[in-house]
């Protein structure tokens, strides 16, 4: 459920048409739904209630101001991998004592930012890992709050390349050699256990890995328990699915009522780290057809060029992702064809979707969906393409999260080398 629709024939982001908004700030520009993201928020935390939880929402997703403002406005914790991401959340209000921090390879200087500002938890990856933090902390006189991410070896049943459950994966440590891990760490000065994660993927559209997953974490927190060491939470990251085209994601009361009974009765609190169930239906990117290349009648390829491109939104470059492309106003009587839907950059593989029935003609307004989550977020200025405006729709207000990016901004920094 988001908040897009036709209304007379014009494709709104709420109140407001997108067409307003494409003639406000130009094209290429995300445009991002508050009342979706405020249900989507709504609904997951719901249908946890009944279990001790904590919502940390993946900055990674998208982490534009407007949006993390938002989600801190609504109670959401942060989940980040980058003091970048840090930085970002305390800008936008949030909470630092609400924030966990993943990823494989944090730096020095971010684990001594996250400790100077007091984060939940580190989420640990690596034996290297566990010295570090405690070595950091020891030198600033604190203790750091840990958990291990452990890998659980599960297959997530998604796009390998977002598959990180599998002991293959770069992620997490071996569930098998976890104990012995936090037994090191239970003898660290500079740290103090609280829980144990696990993330094993994104865009999950199957119940059963999240399950296995965490009866897996669970019985490993059981024998820690036996070797006295208490763990406080359990953290199963995110990766819920969402639709793009035709899957079939469970829904979030699924997905709780999946877990449900595996947890009830214990004295553990649940974190999740979800990202795109909450944010990536409430976003499109607006673009705008700028050169029809029609082939012959027969040819197989007719090419649509368009102002957005794979800088923009990487996701079908990258994996082959589907996203729906639709018109913003809704076609009439024009013949239509089947469409390659590509940008203006000079790579074969700059493409936003393939064999696109649509009525199109120059300068008309296309709404490609589900683009809220990794989508700003992956985007770069590969062919010195400022990347673009980001707004966010509230009801009929329109907001500026982001202005477009200009050249200048892309060149700041850089000089030539002076003459001789
Ligand atoms: C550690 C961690 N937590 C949370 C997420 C968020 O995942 P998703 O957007 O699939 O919910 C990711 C990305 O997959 C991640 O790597
Ligand atoms: N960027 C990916 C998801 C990666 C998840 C990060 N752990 C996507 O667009 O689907």
């Amino acid at each position: 459920m988001d908040h897009f629709e036709y209304r007379d024939g014009v494709l709104h982001a709420e109140d407001v048409a997108l067409s307003a908004i494409a003639e406000r700030f130009g094209t290429p520009c995300y445009v991002y739904s508050a009342a979706t993201i405020r249900r989507h928020y709504r609904v997951f935390d719901e249908a946890l209630a009944g279990i001790d939880h904590d919502i940390c929402y993946a900055v990674k997703a998208n982490g534009n101001l407007g949006v993390l403002g938002l989600l801190a406005d609504l109670g959401s914790g942060f989940d980040i991998v980058s003091v970048g991401e840090l930085e970002r959340v305390i800008t936008a209000g949030g909470d630092p004592a609400r924030v966990v921090f993943s990823g494989v390879g944090k730096r020095v200087d971010e684990i001594e930012r996250a400790l100077e500002v007091g984060i939940a938890c580190f989420n640990v990856e690596s034996e290297a890992e566990l010295e570090r933090i405690d070595a950091v902390a020891q030198r600033m006189g604190v203790r750091a709050p840990i958990s291990l991410r452990v890998n659980p070896d599960v297959d997530a049943q998604t796009h390998p390349y977002i598959a990180t459950g599998l002991k293959e994966n770069k992620f997490g440590v071996d569930i098998t050699r976890a104990e012995t891990l936090y037994a090191r760490a239970a003898g660290m000065e500079g740290l103090a256990i609280r829980g144990v994660d696990c993330h094993i993927g994104s865009q999950l559209t199957q119940l059963a890995p999240f399950r296995d997953a965490v009866e897996r974490v669970l019985a490993l927190i059981d024998r820690l328990a036996d070797q006295g060491i208490a763990i406080q939470h359990l953290d199963v990251g995110g990766g819920l699915g969402i639709r793009y085209r035709d899957e079939q994601p469970p829904s979030p009361a699924a997905y709780a009522e999946n877990i449900r009974d595996l947890v009830a009765g214990r004295d553990l609190k649940l974190v999740f780290e979800p990202g795109r169930v909450l944010v990536g239906n409430a976003g499109v990117l607006l673009t705008r057809v700028e050169v029809l290349k029609p082939g012959a009648e027969d040819a197989d390829k007719h090419f649509a060029i368009v102002d957005a491109a794979m800088n923009d939104l990487l996701r079908p470059a990258l994996y082959d992702g589907w996203h729906a492309i639709v018109p913003v106003a809704e076609a009439s009587d024009t013949v239509s064809r089947t469409w390659e839907i590509v940008g203006p950059i000079c790579e074969t593989g700059d493409f936003l979707g393939h064999d696109r029935d649509l009525a199109l003609q120059t300068g008309d307004l296309l709404a490609v969906r589900t683009a809220g989550a990794y989508g700003f977020a992956m985007a770069s200025s590969y062919n010195a393409r400022p990347r673009p405006a980001e707004v966010m729709v509230d009801g009929d207000a329109v907001h500026e999260v982001r202005a477009r990016e200009t050249v200048a901004d892309l060149m700041r920094g850089e000089q030539r080398l002076p003459f001789a």
